[in-house]
């Protein structure tokens, strides 16, 4: 209770007083701006900050001016907060990534992205890089190539329901009617042929359900905005589809020729993308695949010597033309394999990457867990197998480092139902030098400081992270925090043949993702994926020095072609 209480008019005289009071408002104020300076100065990007030449400041400037200036466009997103419910055509900027993807399209921050010198992309799984219309093209006119369902196609639903791979098999092979009745998908089973010679297929399809049978493919490979966003799909739900996708690309492109094609037109397609360097992720527990006429299978060693003489013969290609600055270091190979596997499968597996370390030194770079977090088994599933990989290491004196897929998940168990198998503490006591994704991370603070002390990168992967249902839009994602809790990351696409994204499209999210997010941070993000790439220390030198000429070309070129734009916003 007050001691006394004041009339009405003492108590407004009082208040306003109070409202002149300019010494205690400017102490309020010097203890905002303080509290303000000392969180940017221990900001993620004050390094990039600090170090900024003029123009890139004038660029940074235009980039967070069109930001602005297109979330409220109405042309483009044009989300404004008020009562009146928005028409069926507004957008959120930063909202659903499928849901948006035509109208980034149209935004001039997106038309920046794909210019920006992005370095290294350290997280791609190797089959997704290209888009399926080209393999399709090519493998409708091949004799060889067959295409299986787990259920025959009689109606409508069963286009919906099945799912398809392909395969190349020697022109004799019988071919079988995926549409009649009696067809038997049943691979096991001796008296079933479930493979029909794709030509046909593509004949029967467009009679029977008058569609393009290639444009049904498609849908069966990337994942739709009905597979991602609708109400009743689940964690596991999205996650079958895509494996479904995944098996489905994989039979179009693992063949001689268009795998030796595959190369070459992933570095021309990264090239576009303005990356100089990439990291590619094979799932090489498959040990083999054929040659186009199916009569023979070629080995891991075969597949590896096709990819050495394509890259060298990008690298003629480029330096012909004088253009080698552009990807001069070529690609590197991280042995991927899934955590599912039996323990002595797993010993296979490591002897496979050492021996093939061991024959291309150059090329291999890392080993990989991969698939489903929330599944079985966890990294230390496989403690003793690990151990021995890398004391069988030490003692050939090679290094190859873990790169695991590690806190892609929210139940962050390892595949268990406890919470101390999280994959998070195995990837630090394994010494991992990145890890994928890292999505849950900051549930664990002590590991954070691990993670720092130790400089593990993480790769994160937004896109990826939104279309495998972790968050339902890219300004859910956790990155700014992971940022700012000091954690090394770089930018990565995945999957982008899937997700239909490419490596600026992820660069774009993650500029509109948060406001934090500037031209500095790019920079920064873009200087981690070659410092923590797995090239030498003389390449990494000499990557960052073509990476900042071309930088700051590109800061220069945003001034002139953005700055008036720019300007007007601002009037
Ligand atoms: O984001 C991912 N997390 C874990 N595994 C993945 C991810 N993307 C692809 N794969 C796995 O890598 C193999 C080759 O593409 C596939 O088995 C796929 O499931």
């Amino acid at each position: 209770m007050a001691s006394f209480t004041p009339s009405d008019v003492d108590l407004a005289a009082k208040f306003t007083q109070f409202l002149k009071d300019s010494d205690c408002q400017n102490q309020y104020s010097e203890e905002r701006l303080r509290l303000l300076e000392a969180e940017q100065a221990s900001s993620w990007d004050s390094k990039a900050r600090l170090e900024a030449s003029d123009v890139e400041r004038e660029a940074a400037a235009i980039v967070r001016t069109i930001r602005e200036m297109e979330r409220d466009d109405p042309t483009l997103f044009g989300n404004q907060a008020g009562e009146s419910i928005p028409d069926s055509e507004t957008r959120d900027m930063g909202g659903q990534f499928l849901t948006n993807r035509s109208r980034i399209q149209e935004s001039k921050i997106y038309s920046i992205a794909r210019e920006m010198p992005k370095g290294g992309h350290l997280h791609i799984h190797f089959n997704s890089e290209l888009h399926p219309n080209i393999l399709l093209q090519q493998a409708k006119d091949m004799d060889t190539m067959f295409i299986r369902s787990i259920r025959p196609l009689l109606g409508k639903d069963d286009l919906d329901e099945t799912e398809v791979v392909f395969n190349v098999l020697p022109v004799g092979t019988k071919s079988s009617n995926v549409f009649a009745l009696n067809y038997n998908s049943d691979h096991g089973d001796t008296n079933s042929n479930p493979w029909m010679k794709f030509k046909d297929f593509c004949v029967e399809f467009r009679q029977k359900f008058k569609s393009d049978p290639l444009d049904w493919v498609r849908s069966k490979a990337a994942l739709s905005e009905d597979d991602v966003y609708r109400q009743s799909q689940t964690l596991n739900g999205v996650w079958a589809r895509f494996n479904q996708g995944t098996r489905c690309f994989k039979g179009l492109l693992n063949y001689e020729s268009v795998f030796r094609w595959y190369i070459s037109a992933a570095i021309d397609s990264m090239i576009e993308d303005k990356i100089m360097y990439a990291e590619l992720r094979p799932m090489l527990l498959d040990k083999t695949i054929p040659s186009d006429d199916g009569l023979q299978q070629l080995c891991h060693s075969d597949q590896m010597n096709i990819i050495v003489e394509e890259v060298s013969k990008k690298k003629k290609d480029l330096e012909a033309k004088g253009q080698l600055e552009l990807f001069p270091f070529g690609l590197k190979i991280i042995y991927c394999t899934p955590r599912s596997i039996p323990k002595p499968r797993m010993t296979t597996e490591m002897l496979d990457c050492i021996r093939l370390k061991l024959a291309y030194p150059d090329l291999i770079c890392g080993f990989d867990l991969v698939g489903a977090e929330d599944r079985p088994n966890s990294i230390s599933y496989y403690r003793d197998e690990l151990l021995a990989f890398v004391k069988t290491c030490e003692s050939l004196g090679i290094k190859i480092p873990f790169l695991f897929h590690a806190g892609e998940t929210l139940l962050d168990t390892g595949g268990s139902k406890d919470p101390e198998n999280s994959n998070l503490f195995d990837v630090v006591l394994l010494n991992s030098k990145r890890i994928g994704h890292g999505y849950s991370i900051l549930k664990h603070p002590k590991l954070v400081e691990e993670f720092k002390k130790k400089r593990i990168c993480i790769e994160l992967c937004p896109v990826s992270n939104e279309l495998l249902n972790l968050c339902r839009n890219i300004k859910q994602h956790p990155y700014p925090a992971m940022l700012q809790q000091g954690l090394e990351c770089t930018v990565n696409s995945d999957n982008p043949a899937l997700f239909s994204s490419t490596l600026s499209y992820e660069f774009y999210q993650v500029m509109v993702g948060s406001t934090t997010m500037s031209l500095h941070g790019w920079r920064q993000l873009a200087e981690w994926s070659i410092v923590h790439s797995c090239l030498n220390e003389d390449q990494k030198e000499e990557a960052l020095g073509y990476w900042r000429q071309r930088w700051d070309e590109f800061c220069v070129w945003i001034v002139k072609k953005f700055g008036p734009v720019a300007k007007e916003a601002e009037v």
